[in-house]
């Protein structure tokens, strides 16, 4: 999809990877809508922004994505400014294994919802133009973290759905594409959490781990994975692709085409009876 000229809807857009990921699409020549539940970082980076691309360029709003009314209405703004949405990029999301209901919310049930939104403005059937949706997981969702058993679910169940949503997408004929961007480590304000004992719970002592992890996947500066989210927006088709981003290397997953594929050479037969008719 070209960039210039459309209009995308950030979450998580005040710092990090979002900040990262709206600056490349303003510099592409999109317009955004900045979602945040931060307000003061959030209405800073708006005026920043309005320095370097004009005050009709962006658009924050303060929204905390694990609310369905302050979501919705964020959705409602975006439209009312711009007129339309193209490219939604759902990447607010947080490490807190000790309050794990809280990471469930924001990373796994809010990009459900801000999905299903998106989904609802662009969607061919609702007279919408179609368009693009871009999930933030992480290698995460790819592999267990065992310093994080919740968050490692959150990734894994965003990987999951986006993939089970691109085909059934295609199926319905929506016009709306999935894609999931899977990072290794990057520098920003998620990775100081996880030496912390507030954030990591019962496995604050495996923070050795960590930074074994980090040693064996590399830790990637915010504007290497700002490009590789571009490569993901800008490249036509790949509906429900994953693309995997380390210091080493981009590319896309390869999915065993069946989860049976990945059985272990030696299995053993299914009790008598129990296999299908
Ligand atoms: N930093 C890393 O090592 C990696 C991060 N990721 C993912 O990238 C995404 C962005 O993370 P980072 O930029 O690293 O983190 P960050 O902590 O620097 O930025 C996250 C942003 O999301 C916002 N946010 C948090 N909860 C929110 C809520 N309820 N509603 C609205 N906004 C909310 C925060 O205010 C912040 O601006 C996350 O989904 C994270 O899981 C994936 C792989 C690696
Ligand atoms: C909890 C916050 C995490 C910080 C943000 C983030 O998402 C970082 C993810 C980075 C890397 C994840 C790597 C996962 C690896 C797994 O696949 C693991 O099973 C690999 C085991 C490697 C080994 O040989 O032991």
């Amino acid at each position: 999809m070209a960039v210039n000229g459309k209009i995308a809807l950030v979450t998580g857009a005040a710092q990090g990877l979002g900040r990262g990921f709206c600056e490349i699409l303003l510099k592409n020549g999109a317009k955004v809508a900045l979602l945040d539940v931060n307000k003061e970082v959030g209405n800073d980076l708006k005026a920043s922004l309005d320095k370097e691309f004009g005050p009709d360029h962006t658009l924050f709003l303060t929204c905390d994505v694990t609310s369905e009314d302050q979501l919705s209405d964020a959705y409602q703004k975006t439209l009312e400014k711009f007129g339309k949405i193209d490219i939604v990029c759902n990447n607010a999301g947080i490490a807190n294994e000790r309050d794990w209901e809280k990471a469930v919310a924001v990373n796994l049930v809010a990009v459900v919802r801000s999905t299903y939104l998106a989904l609802q403005h662009m969607k061919k059937q609702n007279g919408g133009q179609g368009g693009l949706i871009v999930n933030i997981a992480s290698m995460a969702g790819l592999g267990p973290l065992l310093t994080s058993p919740v968050y490692t679910a959150t990734k894994h169940g965003v990987v999951g759905f986006s993939r089970a949503l691109a085909e059934a997408s295609e199926a319905c004929d929506f016009g709306v594409r999935l894609k999931v961007l899977c990072p290794t480590f990057v520098r920003t304000a998620i990775i100081s959490t996880l030496s912390s004992e507030e954030y990591m719970g019962l496995f604050s002592c495996l923070h050795g781990f960590t930074e074994q992890m980090i040693g064996m996947f590399g830790m990637l500066e915010v504007p290497q994975v700002a490009e590789a989210f571009l490569q993901l927006v800008v490249e036509e088709g790949k509906n429900g692709s994953v693309l995997m981003v380390t210091p080493e290397i981009t590319s896309y997953v390869e999915f065993p085409k069946s989860p049976t594929d990945v059985l272990s050479g030696n299995p053993s037969p299914s009790a008598p009876g129990s296999s299908p008719q």
